[in-house]
């Protein structure tokens, strides 16, 4: 949809109100236009000297009720458009956070978030203020532009009406030549704002960065670059705008200049009337008033056309993921997760992240995924929540292709724990029951107790009514993290994936975490979560992927080892290998010798104090 086409949809929406503030504002501008004559009329009489006292009353009587009459229309007219432009800019908004919901990640690494904020900010601004000061001016403007003209053509003189009205027929010729500077350089200031938006944002985001580098002068010379940016770009755009604001009075001045002379000389030689001198002259500078809004109104519409044309072009991103065409499998989902032969590359790159990864999860089974930095974790957890579309025939659910799911079904079935445990600047309670419009409190409590958040979250004055701050930066790291995969435990969804979420978390805390989680807790009794889950456990660390049914061993996106912890480190490949680095073992420790225990083989002996002194100072109570 171009630009202009959902302006007018947006104001179709709300035709009739529009429709009614449009007449009422030409009304008021119509009201306007009879002052002239009636001045007129009374100066002629003057001139033949039979004026009496109740004409003059009458005429007075007549001036108060049109000068009554315009007021109230306009007032009536500008308070309902200037209501239908909020209303206008909470669907704008709206339908842009609408859209963005349906956008996939590859279209947010393109765009920042400055970017994207200027569109709900200023964009939405300026398209606000033609939907109200725009349309009302130019109604109230033409309307007074087209009964003038009827006036002057027909009661008064043709002469006096091309020597008033002849300038205004340069007007067309600004907008040609000045509109399209106009718009280009609306352009360029709406981006400099949010390239500003931006900096901002990042610096605010990484206060915390910027503080312990001490780079604050830096950042506040890049800031102040983007604000000279700004202000060089707003010169730029003010001086053409100013002067097309001042251009389009300055044509109904040339003909208020002309009526005054040309129409002194006719009065003079008796051609024309004094009174129509009067309202001749009247009418011109009625004129003046409309001709400055339309020139204001003229400006703001090639502002408009330029905030359209970015909304537009958002509007019109096709998501990269979105439903197939056809009958699709609207079914719930069970669990049984099987990936075959997976290939992938990123859309504009030209190498393969994941090659060749095939593996098979039996509903309610855990599967372990390790592997060194950018080896493609996160890569394959994205692509089985399709937040990127697998290629086709290489991912299914229940032996399904999950392309054939529609998305809403398939993300319902999934429960996702991202690597930075993203929370939301809202309360504990409406972040773990975050997939309900109403978190049922008992229940979250219950997803915090298996999470080993419970005892944290109520020693806070105001427990799960806490405001976490945004991103949840009142909380520490590890507390972060327990409460993002207490948000999972609360959906319940029959698929679950970690990823690297349990990187903050102490070694015995996530020991809890993983047997809480696992089907024996009683705890999940009291949550009466459905059936067994299908697990995904991405992680650097061993111990969190340790009781998985099936681990793979990922390395530059393939796999490189695969099977149970045992049986990897029997094999004593590289699984091995990072065992014994992480546990700081011998190679003649024994992490995992026959005939332990399941609840001895999890933590083996050495691990804990491995794992203690490796992340001293990095994982709890960061904040
Ligand atoms: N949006 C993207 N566009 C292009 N390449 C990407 C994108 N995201 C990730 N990559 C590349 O894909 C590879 C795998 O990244 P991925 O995040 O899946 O690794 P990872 O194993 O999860 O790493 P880590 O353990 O550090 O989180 C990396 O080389 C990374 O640079």
């Amino acid at each position: 949809m171009s630009g202009w086409r959902i302006m007018l949809s947006y104001i179709y929406r709300h035709r009739l109100v529009y429709c009614i503030a449009v007449i009422i504002i030409a009304t008021s501008s119509l009201l306007s236009v009879f002052i002239p004559r009636v001045l007129g009329r009374f100066a002629d009489r003057l001139q033949h000297g039979n004026l009496s006292i109740e004409d003059t009353a009458s005429c007075a009587g007549v001036l108060i009720l049109l000068g009554l009459g315009r007021v109230t229309a306009a007032w009536t007219g500008r308070t309902l458009s200037h209501r239908r432009g909020r209303i206008l800019t909470y669907d704008l908004r709206r339908d842009l956070l609408q859209k963005w919901g349906t956008l996939s990640p590859a279209y947010y690494h393109g765009h920042s978030t400055g970017e994207l904020l200027s569109h709900a900010l200023s964009d939405v601004e300026v398209i606000r203020e033609f939907a109200t000061m725009g349309i009302n001016q130019a109604a109230a403007g033409l309307t007074m532009l087209t009964a003038v003209l009827y006036m002057m053509v027909v009661h008064g003189d043709w002469r006096l009406t091309v020597v008033g009205l002849g300038p205004l027929f340069i007007i067309p010729v600004l907008v040609r030549y000045l509109g399209p500077k106009i718009r280009t350089q609306s352009t360029h200031c709406q981006e400099a704002l949010g390239s500003m938006a931006q900096t901002v944002e990042e610096v605010i985001g990484g206060i915390r960065a910027v503080k312990a580098f001490g780079n604050e002068r830096v950042v506040i010379g890049q800031f102040e670059q983007k604000v000279d940016t700004i202000v060089a770009e707003k010169i730029r755009f003010v001086r053409n705008s100013s002067l097309f604001g001042a251009l389009v009075p300055l044509m109904a001045n040339l003909g208020f200049i002309g009526v005054l002379g040309y129409g002194g000389f006719l009065t003079i030689t008796k051609v024309i009337t004094i009174g129509d001198y009067v309202a001749f002259t009247l009418y011109i500078a009625l004129l003046r008033n409309p001709l400055e809004h339309l020139g204001q109104v003229l400006n703001v519409i090639q502002r408009a056309s330029a905030s359209l044309n970015r909304i537009s072009e958002l509007m019109q991103v096709v998501p990269a993921v979105r439903d197939r065409q056809g009958a699709l499998l609207d079914r719930p989902l069970q669990g049984t997760l099987s990936v075959n032969g997976l290939t992938f590359r990123y859309p504009g790159t030209e190498r393969d992240v994941l090659t060749d990864i095939s593996f098979h999860v039996k509903r309610g089974k855990t599967l372990g995924i390790i592997g060194p930095m950018g080896s493609g974790k996160t890569t394959l957890a994205d692509l089985l929540l399709r937040l990127y579309d697998p290629p086709e025939g290489t991912v299914f659910i229940d032996g399904a292709d999950i392309l054939q799911y529609p998305l809403a079904r398939l993300r319902q079935g999934m429960a996702y724990v991202p690597q930075d445990g993203f929370l939301f600047s809202t309360t504990l309670n409406e972040n773990i029951g975050f997939s309900d419009e109403a978190p049922d409190l008992e229940r979250v409590k219950n997803a915090a107790r298996i999470t080993a958040v419970y005892e944290n979250i109520e020693r806070f004055p105001e427990g799960f009514a806490t405001e976490v701050g945004e991103r949840g930066v009142r909380l520490s790291g590890g507390q972060k993290q327990r409460v993002a995969i207490a948000r999972i435990i609360y959906k319940d969804a029959p698929i679950q994936i970690l990823d690297d979420s349990l990187s903050a978390i102490d070694t015995n805390t996530e020991r809890q975490i993983l047997r809480n989680m696992g089907d024996k807790g009683r705890l999940k009794a009291r949550l009466s979560c459905k059936d067994k889950k299908t697990t995904i456990i991405i992680s650097h660390r061993l111990s969190s992927v340790q009781q998985a049914d099936e681990i793979l061993v990922l390395d530059e996106g393939r796999i490189v080892e695969r099977g149970d912890h045992a049986g990897l480190i029997k094999a004593g490949g590289p699984y091995a290998g990072l065992w014994q680095m992480q546990a700081g073992l011998t190679e003649e420790g024994s992490p995992g010798r026959p005939g332990l225990t399941d609840d001895e083989a999890f933590i083996p002996p050495g691990l804990t104090e491995g794992l203690a002194a490796m992340q001293a100072g990095l994982t709890e109570e960061v904040a």
